[in-house]
């Protein structure tokens, strides 16, 4: 745990269902190797991870079962630990392989940026040597230019005690928006490659698993699913995903499930199974002899209090050096690092889910209302007399802002992004006041992201497409009051007791988080928002142009809605505003100016 991190609750649990074969699955954890030092459902980091890891494996070693890891990728970008060092990424490919994780692949995050997918290559691929699979990811070899399988396809290997014989694939899915050095091949092109139907010709398998960054629910896994089970009709299939950023569940047969386990360290998914078939040499009977395929899972919050409890240690018996160790180097790096440089304090809570688009607890309401108009109102255009219309995808925020200290850390929580603000100068203001609601709206601009599988909202709002009732309905704003700090210390005698925090459902029922908690709610919110600046209350007519401003990242789908609307503008007619300053810094600059750093304001 790190120095600063709340100390652990006591909370109601759920045991962990140990079986014959056990997994712990992360994912999405977007640098958030130390754990969230805001919440103290989260507070656990990367070195905790690593000695409760060596407690599963040595019960697993005990009683003759066997225990996995794996990580689906999007490993970086989200966190001040990646996005602030120099080069990014310097200290998350040592602290990443202090972990043995024995299936491995890549996410989108890991190839939005040529020079991150080349750190794939260069680190993760060699340090995960023989664990990292890319089913349908190739990429141009950054010494010799030649295109190549960024890690080999598939992997059959036999477990270390139950002798349970494993075909695995990891996938990515159809991912469009990744720098011109990889290539992602369509799943639907990959199962009719002739090495994958090769491979599922092999009839000596106890379990196939799935693994990758895909939606559990997405096309692309019931694809899968249903190419594999064609020719494999018997044999049990695991899938693991990620990318959505939620926590969930599914069934597809008897014998086939699939397991999301969240986002940013604040999950580790546990799945067993039992009754698998034993193909390989075995060094000891099956833990449990059932005939019929069984499985469970649950989602342990990531916290001292479940990591101690699931582990049957306690505080002085839990922490191995080796955890130690790494959560120090993650102390040592953060510190190199600065990250408790203080740009202000939030005067209250701002949410990304937790409150409706729009209102005033509403990041984006504060980013539409405040910070974007008064940042780029300070232009010279626009102190010239000129308006413009700001847009941006809700998808760039990542995170909550928590009342109190504004710190380096904050800045890359919420925005890790690099992208500038760009724009086209003099749009017609009849043509740019459409491009919103084109953006946001069911129609063609919603289409084609659909068809290039981008999206622009938090992919937590994002996966609600296939599981609208995650949703909370409007009426129920405030019925769960949110108390950050409702979680009182117990005196000795008490029962702990729920307090908000995940509470999932999910194929399998509502029981699958580790940690029974209270619901906190859940607003959706559009694609994107929009400020106007430069407009006065009393403007009586509407401008014949303004400037039409948008974060770069959605430059593609702001000139497809402004085509649409009549006007064709390619990249050569935009420019970028404050010589490409990223929006992370002109938030940060913002929050410098407009938010007190006085002491009594951040308690
Ligand atoms: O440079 C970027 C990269 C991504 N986004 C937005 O992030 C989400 C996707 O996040 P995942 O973690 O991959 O699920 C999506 O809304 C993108 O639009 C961005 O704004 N800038």
């Amino acid at each position: 745990i790190q120095p600063e991190a709340p100390s652990p609750i006591a909370a109601p649990l759920r045991e962990l269902p140990w079986a014959q074969l056990n997994f712990l699955h992360t994912t999405d954890i977007h640098g958030w190797w130390g754990g969230h030092l805001q919440e103290a459902s989260f507070s656990a980091d990367w070195g905790d991870y690593v000695s409760f890891a060596k407690h599963l494996r040595d019960k697993a070693d005990a009683d003759g079962s066997d225990l996995l890891l794996i990580d689906t990728g999007d490993r970086v970008e989200g966190n001040a630990i990646y996005d602030s060092s120099k080069p990014r990424g310097k200290f998350t490919y040592e602290i990443a392989k202090e972990q043995s994780i024995d299936l491995i692949s890549s996410g989108n995050h890991e190839l939005y940026k040529a020079n991150t997918a080349e750190g794939e290559f260069f680190h993760t691929v060699p340090d995960f040597k023989g664990n990292y699979l890319a089913s349908n990811l190739d990429i141009y070899n950054p010494v010799s230019g030649k295109l190549e399988p960024l890690a080999p396809r598939f992997k059959k290997f036999t477990t270390k005690n139950q002798g349970i014989r494993i075909l695995a694939f990891g996938f990515i899915f159809d991912f469009t928006g990744n720098a011109n050095n990889t290539v992602v091949q369509r799943v639907e092109d990959t199962v009719k490659e002739e090495w994958f139907k090769e491979s599922l010709k092999d009839k000596d398998l106890d379990l196939i698993i799935v693994f990758g960054h895909v939606d559990i629910r997405s096309n692309e896994y019931k694809l899968l699913f249903s190419n594999i089970r064609s020719s494999q009709r018997d044999t049990p299939i695991q899938f693991f995903g990620g990318h959505s950023h939620i926590r969930d569940y599914k069934i597809f047969d008897s014998k086939s499930v699939a397991l999301e386990s969240g986002r940013y360290m604040e999950t580790l998914g546990f799945m067993s199974i039992d009754g698998l078939s034993t193909g390989g040499t075995k060094k000891h009977a099956p833990v449990s002899q059932k005939s019929k395929i069984a499985f469970s899972r649950r989602y342990i919050d990531n916290n001292l209090y479940s990591l101690r409890h699931h582990s049957n240690k306690d505080e002085k018996t839990f922490p191995t050096d080796h955890g130690e160790n790494v959560s120090k180097a993650i102390g040592d790096a953060r510190k190199s690092l600065g990250l408790g440089e203080r740009y202000g304090c939030a005067p209250q809570d701002y949410w990304v889910s937790r409150r409706p688009y729009p209102h005033r607890e509403s990041i984006f309401t504060w980013i539409e209302n405040q910070l974007l108009p008064q940042s780029i109102g300070k232009s010279k255009r626009i102190k010239n007399g000129g308006k413009a219309l700001v847009i941006t995808n809700t998808g760039a925020i990542r995170f909550d802002i928590f009342k109190g200290a504004f710190t380096k850390d904050t800045k890359f929580l919420i925005s890790p992004f690099t992208s500038g603000i760009r724009y086209v100068k003099d749009v017609p203001y009849k043509a740019a006041s459409q491009v919103l609601k084109l953006l946001n709206n069911e129609g063609p601009i919603m289409l084609e992201l659909m068809e290039n599988n981008a999206f622009l909202q938090p992919p937590e709002v994002f996966a609600a497409r296939y599981r609208p009732h995650i949703f909370s309905s409007p009426d129920r704003i405030y019925s769960t009051p949110f108390e950050k700090h409702a979680q009182a210390p117990m005196a000795a005698d008490e029962e702990p007791k729920p307090f908000p925090g995940y509470t999932t459902q999910d194929d399998a029922g509502e029981d699958g988080d580790d940690t029974v908690h209270e619901r906190i709610e859940f607003y959706n919110v559009p694609n994107c928002i929009q400020s106007t600046v430069g407009f006065q209350q009393n403007d009586f007519y509407e401008p014949d142009t303004v400037d039409l401003m948008y974060n770069e990242f959605i430059q593609q789908w702001i000139l497809l809605a402004l085509e649409y609307v009549g006007h064709n503008y390619t990249s050569d007619d935009t420019e970028s505003f404050a010589h490409g300053k990223s929006f992370t810094d002109i938030m940060t600059d913002w929050v410098e100016e407009h938010w007190s750093t006085k002491e009594e304001t951040c308690l």
